[in-house]
């Protein structure tokens, strides 16, 4: 972009994202969210070239160490960093959030992900990943085994007790010694839990089996539809698979995926959400071929684009996207189909008053909770949405002006 000035380099030092998380805190944003891979993508092409020429899925810091950074420059926005259950061993991950809930004051968030591709798993000793619906099993047993770690020290353990020289009662800290199928841990962890307990989680299952691991363990749900009525029907099955958990389907926030472009006049946005979504450019279906075949590990450089592409593909990898995407383009060309896709959510465009018109409609619509908003790296971007859109939606009291709980998890579900 002509826009981005030096935050190719400015994010490597962690400054570009001091600056927007000061912007999203002012505009009353929940959290902030660190996608995260762990690989370099070859599937394009059967190389690296398209992948790094567009620096999709690489370089990324590693999120575990940018938040404490970011919670030193602000005081109340929700830090969420993403951590693969196929990649991870359980222990460090539960030592590495209890340490960041101190570290934040209770403000960090733990985007929980089973990965989806081979070439990432190559990294950690692995041929391949497990199948699909196993990864889901493993990270159940993962998330079981952490939440007995953060709990594994009572509530009153630490006493700092000055007369008596002790720090903490050892009767109230104890192993877990768990044994299951896929992890054995002992425990406790080595720390004491910080002021969330259980940090929030966060989780984007689109399969059955996703869907049903987010509606059980996630208190915010991230997921992405351009079709408004598929996005009610994807909210009601998450409530209703909550309901079936146990769980008050109010205490789960789903939030979904748009791009919002905002401009001073309504021709301008319109001209601008053409230009970069509209007739996509030579780049532009390049990248999006390149996103797509590295989520799905399906060479897409190998389809015509000016003709309907295969509807029986398979994939160990993202299933329920690349289903989605068959069914949802079923006889279109895959030009046609790429250009809905890159798009990631239903299209907003307009003044801050006509995006924020529309924001509105669809949640009314969909009964949703909220929005996840996708951001191309741009502080020009940041800024429209913070200084245009978000004081807009404030006005309306769609859009918090304070943050009155001492914690993200409190602040999300407002008690
Ligand atoms: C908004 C959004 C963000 C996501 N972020 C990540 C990520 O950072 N890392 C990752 O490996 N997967 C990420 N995913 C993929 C999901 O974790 C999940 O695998 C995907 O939605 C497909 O669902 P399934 O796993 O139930 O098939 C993301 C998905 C969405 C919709």
């Amino acid at each position: 972009s002509p826009f981005a000035g030096d935050a190719g380099n400015e994010w490597f030092t962690g400054e570009y994202h001091v600056d927007i998380i000061k912007q999203m805190e002012r505009a009353g944003f929940d959290f902030i969210m660190f996608e995260d891979s762990t690989f370099v993508p070859e599937t394009y092409g059967g190389s690296s070239e398209i992948a790094l020429k567009y620096s999709q899925h690489a370089p990324k810091l590693d999120p575990m160490a940018l938040l404490p950074i970011l919670a030193r420059e602000t005081s109340h926005i929700g830090l969420v960093a993403t951590a693969s259950t196929s990649f991870y061993p359980p222990f460090i991950l539960a030592r590495l959030m209890a340490t960041l809930d101190h570290l934040t004051k209770g403000r960090v968030g733990w985007n929980v992900v089973t990965s989806s591709e081979d070439i990432a798993a190559q990294n950690y000793g692995m041929d391949k990943l497990p199948d699909h619906d196993v990864r889901y099993e493993v990270a159940e047993e993962f998330v079981d085994v952490v939440k007995q770690l953060w709990d594994s020290w009572e509530p009153g353990a630490v006493v700092m007790d000055r007369e008596t020289g002790r720090y903490a009662d050892h009767t109230k800290v104890h192993p877990i010694h768990h044994r299951g199928k896929h992890f054995a841990v002992r425990g406790p962890l080595n720390m004491p839990p910080g002021p969330q307990g259980h940090p929030v989680l966060c989780q984007a299952g689109g399969s059955p089996a996703g869907r049903d691991f987010a509606a059980k363990n996630a208190t915010a749900i991230i997921a992405t539809n351009p079709v408004i009525s598929k996005m009610k029907e994807y909210r009601e099955d998450i409530r209703a698979r909550a309901e079936k958990f146990g769980r008050d389907p109010d205490d789960i926030k789903v939030l979904f995926q748009v791009s919002p472009v905002v401009a001073e006049t309504s021709e301008g946005a319109k001209k601008a959400h053409h230009q970069r979504f509209g007739a996509l450019s030579h780049a532009q279906i390049e990248q999006t071929l390149a996103g797509i075949s590295s989520t799905t590990e399906i060479d897409f450089s190998q389809f015509d684009l000016d003709a309907p592409f295969p509807q029986d593909l398979k994939t160990n990898g993202h299933q329920s996207i690349l289903d989605d995407f068959m069914k949802r383009n079923k006889g279109k060309t895959l030009r046609e189909s790429i250009e809905e896709r890159s798009q990631f959510g239903p299209p907003i465009f307009g003044t801050p008053a006509e995006c924020a018109d529309r924001m509105e409609e669809i949640v009314e619509e969909v009964g949703g909770d909220g929005f996840l908003i996708m951001s191309p790296s741009t502080r020009r971007y940041i800024d429209e949405i913070c200084s245009g859109l978000a004081p807009e939606l404030q006005r309306r009291g769609l859009v918090r002006t304070s943050y009155p709980q001492p914690t993200f998890k409190q602040n999300l579900l407002g008690h």
